[in-house]
């Protein structure tokens, strides 16, 4: 034996795979690996040996790993890989990921890692570094055994950052390979991550006022510790930040997103029934891991209104589109705004309609929305869920700094810009960078909740779970707005749609679990609804097929 297959087996005893039933394999998804916790160990273990041979593959620059299942269960938990520049690992890996982790025995696994290694010209005895977090559950501890061993075998070196959010990792793993670069990212630490958002927070602040408190709900998970650890950073004597922190109590595994954070609050469409709301209160919720984000209030005369991915999206391309209009590069840059078909159809219009920007639809997943915003110079994502960020291009960045001010209105713009270009997280969807970018937005407007909600009207829409034999059947093209198999399914969608008022539905299979996923919006709830249940039957119809 050579290498370090002896290392690999004998650690590979102690984390087993769990056999899945004949003919069901683990999947790389959109999520990396993700389900409960008790079968997670072994795939943790082989993930650490991927994550070194990717990092062995690019130079030895450091690679990500995180754990965590965000907004789902206590007892679900999940493994993901994270890139150099703290995006998620390239699409072509996830097949060798699938490959690793599906390997039946210890000796095949040694197998299949050495035919990776040949195969991608890996020189198994150059530098590797992996880094790694988790969330706050309690599985996590047993996840991270089980993948240091599985570094350790690959003879990695490595670094336990402990209890992190997502996005905080993605900017360390960015941290580390620009460390000593012009491209530095910020300190290599949590500390520096709460340096660079606090400074960046006060530099686009730029002395204006926030207007009364703000309740942020985090969803009993990782956020809330972290955020009030960030509130420590913020001068109290620059910006008067009045931020009340609800939902943290970590202690109690079981309470995580449990009627609580942001998936609760988008997909039930209310507020969190802990703390009992109170009308009139500027709130948002955070998800398990802090890397979505959702506004809402509940007003005393209309109830509950809800300021979703969409909203932010909208909020922030009409904000740095100002901006940029006025210090003056408005021919020099390109911005655009990424979207799934999730997103609302009166905020797709909003954007192009009324401020004029291009909006590209993507299939579901922010890898995807990730990377066509790189396309732009000023690229604005989010998911309807409160998943996204704002990427600024290098030449983008480089104008902001750059550019000579013609007057004192410009040069506050340009100042404005290059804060954001900070205080945005640029590696992936940041919900505490995202709050401080709408609380900037909103301060400079000097905008309520409220004024915010009525820039459009959103259109009533309904999202629908559908059980299915097998998901798989439903093949989609047009970004997953058109079925393309099973035959005639289409046609029947299309038929349904023409009943009623500006309406628009779409079918698709999950990528995170076993079922499909029917979206509908039209000019009223009640046709909303009519419309969502109408094309769930069809769906029921052919799924059973
Ligand atoms: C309608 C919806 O919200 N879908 C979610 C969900 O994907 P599905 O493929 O729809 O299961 O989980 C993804 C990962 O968190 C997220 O990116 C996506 O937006
Ligand atoms: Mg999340």
């Amino acid at each position: 034996m050579e290498n370090h297959d002896k290392a690999i087996l004998e650690a590979s005893a102690k984390h087993p795979i769990v056999p899945l039933e004949k003919g069901k394999f683990y999947t790389y998804g959109t999520a990396g690996f993700r389900m409960k916790a008790d079968l997670l160990e072994g795939i943790s273990y082989r993930v650490g040996l991927l994550a070194s041979l990717r990092s062995r593959k690019l130079n030895g620059q450091a690679i990500g790993v995180m754990i965590t299942a965000s907004h789902n269960p206590a007892a679900d938990n999940g493994v993901k890989i994270v890139d150099p520049l703290g995006d998620m690992l390239e699409q072509d890996w996830e097949r060798y990921a699938t490959a690793l982790v599906n390997a039946p025995s210890d000796e095949q696994l040694v197998e299949v890692y050495n035919r990776l290694a040949t195969e991608l010209k890996i020189d198994l005895k150059s530098p590797s570094k992996v880094i790694y977090g988790r969330d706050t559950r309690p599985s996590g501890h047993k996840l991270v055994t089980a993948l240091a061993d599985g570094l350790e075998a690959a003879k990695a070196e490595f670094v336990d950052y402990k209890i992190l959010t997502t996005p905080q990792l993605h900017y360390l793993v960015r941290a580390t390979n620009s460390e000593g670069t012009p491209l530095s990212y910020g300190k290599v630490s949590e500390a520096g991550y709460y340096e660079k958002l606090a400074e960046a927070f006060v530099r686009a602040m730029k002395g204006r006022r926030i207007n009364g408190t703000l309740q942020v709900d985090c969803a009993n998970g990782v956020g809330g510790p972290k955020l009030s650890e960030f509130l420590k950073y913020i001068p109290k004597d620059k910006v008067n930040f009045d931020v009340k922190v609800v939902n943290d109590d970590v202690l109690r595994p079981e309470v995580l997103n449990l009627e609580c954070g942001a998936d609760f609050v988008k997909t039930k469409q209310r507020a969190p029934p802990n703390p009992k709301p109170q009308p009139g209160v500027r709130s948002c919720s955070l998800d398990g891991d802090a890397d979505r984000l959702i506004y809402y209030w509940v007003d005393p005369e209309t109830g509950f209104v809800m300021l979703d991915g969409d909203r932010i999206s909208s909020l922030a391309a009409s904000f740095i589109g100002d901006l940029v209009e006025s210090a003056g590069l408005k021919d020099d840059l390109r911005i655009g705004v990424v979207q799934t078909a999730y997103a609302n159809g009166a905020s797709t219009n909003y954007i192009t309609q009324h401020l004029k920007l291009p909006v590209i639809c993507t299939p579901t997943g922010v890898k995807h929305l990730h990377h066509v915003a790189q396309g732009f110079d000023i690229g604005v994502y989010f998911e309807a869920n409160g998943h996204g960020t704002v990427l600024f291009s290098p030449d983008a960045l480089s104008a902001f700094r750059k550019k000579e001010p013609q007057s004192p209105a410009q040069k506050d713009a340009l100042d404005t810009l290059a804060a954001l270009g900070d205080l945005i997280n640029q590696t992936v969807g940041d919900a505490i960078s995202d709050m401080l970018m709408v609380e900037v937005i909103l301060a400079h407007k000097n905008w309520t909740l409220r004024d915010w909600a009525m820039t459009y009207a959103d259109l009533p829409n309904r999202l629908v779970r559908v059980e299915v034999g097998n998901k798989d059947l439903f093949q989609t093209t047009d970004a997953e707005r058109r079925l393309l198999h099973p035959e005639g399914a289409q046609d029947e969608i299309d038929q349904a749609v023409k009943k009623y008022k500006d309406a628009r539905s779409f079918a698709r299979a999950s990528g995170t679990e076993n079922a499909c996923r029917v979206y509908a919006e039209a000019a009223t709830r009640s046709e909303a609804n009519e419309l969502a249940e109408r094309v769930a039957r069809i769906i029921e119809r052919y799924g059973a097929l």
